[in-house]
């Protein structure tokens, strides 16, 4: 099986494009829909970043109010390893079984969308890595726009992660995302028809026979 990477910075345009591939029948295992559910009330996430951080940052529901556990983490850097080192070993974990059952099912190509790939060091388990990159100009205006963030907020978010351009010099493949969506289509096409090319030996033993 290819486990294809797919990383970049935050709102660089990575659920963009693993969208991209998804429509175009990629399997895609999502780290951010991972760490939701890692999050879920009453789950063992929930827990351990309900017993550090506190009643004050649930809903009444007792869901995890998110935006406020954000406006926490992502102002301290201190609070935002914390709350990382709790989630860590549930979202490997998560991750780890939605490959599993991707390769149960037969799957020989598979995207794992990882925010923080490079960060976790789980790039050395994927090939090709695909950076999706935009200057930080164009990040913080579409983070702005979609999240409704203040310039103050956006370049926090922006601060907690590994520089971008740092990010690119790691990708075996770059996707860059300035331009227009027409831009992003024309290059995810060559993106897909190199990761769709045969499989090596090594990934073809690897995959469910
Ligand atoms: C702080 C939380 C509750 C904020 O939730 P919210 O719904 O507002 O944001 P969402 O989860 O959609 O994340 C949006 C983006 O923020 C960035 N981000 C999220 N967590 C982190 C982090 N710990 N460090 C740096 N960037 C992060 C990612 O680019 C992500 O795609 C949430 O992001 C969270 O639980 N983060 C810790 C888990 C984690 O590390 N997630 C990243 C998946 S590898
Ligand atoms: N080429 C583009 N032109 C204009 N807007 C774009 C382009 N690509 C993405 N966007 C917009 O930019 C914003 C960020 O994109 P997206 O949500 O895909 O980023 P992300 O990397 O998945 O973010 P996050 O790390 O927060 O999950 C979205 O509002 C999206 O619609």
């Amino acid at each position: 099986m290819r486990i294809v990477g797919l990383t970049g910075g935050i709102a660089s345009g990575k659920s963009t494009v693993s969208n991209l591939f998804k429509a175009s029948g990629i399997p895609v295992v999502d780290a951010d829909v991972v760490a939701r559910d890692v999050l879920k009330k009453g789950s063992g996430g929930w827990k351990k970043v309900v017993a550090a951080f506190g009643d004050e940052i649930l809903l009444p529901s007792r869901e995890v109010d998110r935006p406020k556990l954000g406006q926490i983490v992502f102002s301290s850097d201190s609070k935002r390893q914390l709350l990382n080192k709790l989630m860590a070993p549930y979202i490997s974990t998560g991750i780890f079984l939605e490959i599993l059952k991707q390769w149960a099912s037969g799957a020989k190509v598979i995207v794992v969308d990882i925010p923080l790939l490079f960060e976790v060091k789980m790039d050395k388990w994927t090939k090709p890595t695909v950076v999706v990159w935009v200057s930080e100009e164009t990040q913080l205006k579409r983070l702005m726009e979609r999240d409704g963030l203040s310039e103050e907020d956006a370049r926090n978010r922006v601060m907690a992660q590994m520089p971008l351009d740092l990010k690119r010099s790691k990708a075996d493949i770059v996707i860059d995302n300035n331009g227009s969506l027409d831009d992003l289509h024309q290059q995810f096409d060559k993106v897909l028809s190199e990761i769709r090319r045969p499989l090596t030996w090594t990934e073809f033993w690897r995959s469910r026979q």
